[in-house]
Formats: structure tokens, sequence, C-alpha cells
């Protein structure tokens, strides 16, 4: 990577601005995965060791702009405080005297953890006056949120015009990782693409046609597709607006021989429930008041089977709602091929699935766990991640 890191400058005293991505999935104030606080731990670790005053910063979620409360990071300071054994101190602001005057009390070595960012509006504005109001707060700016570096946003981005700014080390081993993973990829290539985020993905899958052998569809992601090929999807997740977008994906796979695999057969269940009536219909078949929740039989075999002939996969978004068992199956499907295929690099990307690997024990069989979902992808694709392009050259 050709960009300064906490290596390259010298924290001791100073207040450092370290922006994290410790948007953990979460389930009635729980925290339920805490992959992501783990991975920024060494650069955290770092900054303390060296004598900084360590101001880390973060999102949670969506809460676009406004005050949610199930979305402050009390839950985050709790488990932070716990992992690195030392007291975290956490601000129920992100800027402002009361925030100035916590960091003005804080010695060399301490930790402050400030409030979810996305209460501001200008934060995804990229809005410079927050840039500079959360500059005001340090001397120096430290990116270690990967998961987030493809947000041009005023703590991902913004920020580092007004601060020297370097890479944590979280960063800077995802870009060396998938680098090296993607610049010259070893084939069959095949990503496999899911989740819910349909409209942020979507796009993603035309600069995937000019990389991939396979490029395998699931998760709430796909109903768009079985939508564009002229089948019914009942109350499955739909974006109506994107159906003319899947059909042309479709045509460029076949003009480009990438091989595009969709189900073939789903578990529809009669409400968005663990304890919904549920059944396994044929692709063709969803009844038009119940919803497609997960991948069937079928299907998992079929992406099993492209998974055990590929050499590198790289892997984005769950098949199916695995975070209730009667779906979680396809998930489970292939994640256990992914961890079978010994021959076969697999990369895992974004927050819900990296969890999901984690909850059916498989993380150690995977070769790396990328802590962006959205980030990775973007980065596969050969897009520049904003996050990373504004921190200064070596
Ligand atoms: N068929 C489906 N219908 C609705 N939601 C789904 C479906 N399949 C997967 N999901 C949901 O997608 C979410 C993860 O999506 P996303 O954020 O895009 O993935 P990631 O965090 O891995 O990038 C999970 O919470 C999962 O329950
Ligand atoms: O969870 C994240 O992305 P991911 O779901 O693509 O892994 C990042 O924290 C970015 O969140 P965002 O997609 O709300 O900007």
């Amino acid at each position: 990577m050709n960009k300064k890191t906490v290596r390259d400058v010298d924290v001791k005293g100073k207040r450092v601005f370290c922006r994290v991505d410790f948007n953990v999935p979460m389930e009635n104030g729980v925290i339920t995965d805490d992959t992501r606080i783990r991975a920024a731990l060494p650069t955290i670790r770092y900054l303390i060791e060296q004598g900084a005053k360590v101001i880390l910063v973060s999102h949670l979620g969506r809460p676009k702009g406004k005050v949610v409360e199930e979305l402050r990071l009390n839950a985050v300071a709790k488990r932070l405080s716990e992992l690195l054994g030392k007291q975290v101190v956490k601000t129920d602001e992100a800027y402002g005297d009361a925030v100035k005057a916590a960091i003005a009390s804080m010695k060399e070595g301490d930790v402050l953890l400030l409030e979810n960012v996305r209460f501001y509006p200008g934060e995804e504005k990229n809005d410079p006056e927050l840039a500079k109001a959360f500059a005001e707060l340090a001397d120096i700016y430290v990116n270690d949120a990967f998961g987030a570096a493809h947000r041009a946003h005023a703590s991902t981005e913004g920020i580092a015009h007004y601060l020297p700014a370097v890479a944590g080390f979280l960063m800077e081993k995802e870009i060396e990782v998938l680098g090296k993973a993607l610049s010259n990829p070893d084939r069959p290539f095949t990503a496999i693409i899911g989740g819910a985020k349909v409209k942020d993905k979507i796009g993603v899958i035309e600069n995937l046609l000019n990389k991939v052998d396979n490029l395998i569809i699931g998760g709430g992601l796909a109903y768009t597709f079985v939508k564009a090929l002229g089948h019914e999807v009942g109350k499955s997740l739909l974006e109506e607006d994107k159906i003319e977008l899947a059909k042309s994906f479709m045509e460029k796979a076949k003009e480009k021989g990438v091989n595009f695999y969709m189900p073939v057969d789903v578990v529809v269940a009669d409400r968005f429930a663990n304890d919904a009536n549920t059944k396994v219909v044929a692709i063709d078949a969803i009844p038009s008041d119940w919803e497609a929740l997960d991948i069937g039989p079928k299907t998992r075999e079929l992406y099993r089977d492209v998974i055990m002939k590929s050499k590198l996969v790289v892997w984005n978004g769950p098949m199916g709602v695995f975070e209730m068992d009667a779906f979680a199956e396809g998930t489970k499907a292939v994640a256990q091929a992914l961890a079978d295929a010994v021959d076969t690099y697999s990369v895992i990307g974004g927050g819900d699935s990296a969890a999901a690997v984690e909850k059916f024990g498989l993380a150690e069989k995977m070769d790396h766990i990328s802590t962006g979902g959205g980030a990775s992808l973007e980065f596969m694709e050969g897009k520049q991640l904003p996050g990373v392009v504004a921190l200064n050259d070596k």
C-alpha cells in the first residue's frame, strides 16, 4: 500500500482521531458478533502502547442524521472495555464542548469512544464543517475502518483533508490481502453475492462480470433477478426499479461467457418469523402471499458443486435470513462448502457474512474474513476507496 500508516507518525502524547468500523450486528441491545471490534484491537493497542490519547469514532446502523436511542454505542464501549481490559470512556456526542472537555482530561494511553457519527446529518453528506469540527478534536487522523472505506463521509474522508492522515493496521492488512488475491486471480474465480442491500450491491455485479468466471446470486438480492426472469416472487425482497438492470446483467453474463447461477428452488415462509409455516418450492412457484427467505436444497447442492471446482471464491452476503435457524441452511451450506474446499482460496466479506461463518464455527477454515462487505466488493471491482485515497501518500 502506498499510503502512510500509524508506523509512519509519532503519536506519543498526541490526540489521535481513530475512525473504526464498530458497525456490529445487535439484537435487543446485545452485540451478537464482535468480529469488527476485535479486528480493530491491534491498532488500538498499538496507539495505547505508544502513549497516544485514543479517540475512537464509528457509525452504527443507518440512523439517517438523527439520534436513534437503540443505535447509541454504549454496548460497544462496554464490550471494548472488556476486550482491552481497560476502561473506555464514552461520550453522548461526537463533537462539541462536552467532547472537547472529555478529551482535555485524557492522559496518554487513555481511550475515549465518541457517539455514533451518523446521528449528525453532516456525516453522510461529507459536510466540510463537520469534518473541521472533528479535526479540531485531534492532532492526527487514523483510518482503520476498512468496512466503511467505500463511503466518502465526514469521518471517513472529509477529516483527512485537515489533519495528517494515515491508515491503521486493519486497513493496511485488508488492502494487502485483497489486493494479492484479486490482482491476478486464480481461476476458476467465483463470486457469490447475497444479502439484503440490493441497491448497494446490484451495481457491483456489472463490474464483476468483467472479472469472474462464475457468478452466484443468493439472499434477498436474488428475487429482483427472479422477477427479471419473469417469475413471481410473492412477498420476497424486491427492488422494482432494478428489474431492467438485472435483466441486462443476465444478458451481459451470456455475452461474456460468465456462468450466472440463480436459485432453482427456495424456502418460502408465510411470515417473517422463525416459527412461520415453511415449504420448499421451485423458483417459478413462489406463492403470491409467501416470501422466499432461503435457498432450497437443490440450489445448495448446485452452489456447492461450483464452489468445490473453483480456485478462488469471494463471498459477500448471506444466502438467506440465517439469523433465524429455519432459514440458515442455505448460508450454512455455502460456508460448509468453502470450509471443505481446501484447494480453494476463500475470501468472506461483509459484517453479516462474517457473523454467519462465526456462528457456524467455520471461521478458522476460511482464508480471509474481510471486515468489509460493500468495501471489499468495490475494491474487487477495481474502484478507488475514498477513505483510502484521502490518506497521505508514503
Ligand atoms: N431472502 C432474504 N430476504 C430478506 N432478507 C434476507 C434474505 N437473505 C438474506 N437476508 C438478510 O440479509 C442481511 C445481510 O445483508 P447485507 O448487509 O447485504 O450482508 P453483509 O453484511 O454480509 O454485506 C441479513 O441480515 C439477512 O437476514
Ligand atoms: O456494515 C457495513 O457494510 P457491509 O454490510 O457492506 O459489510 C459497513 O459498516 C458500512 O455500512 P453502510 O453500508 O451502512 O455504509
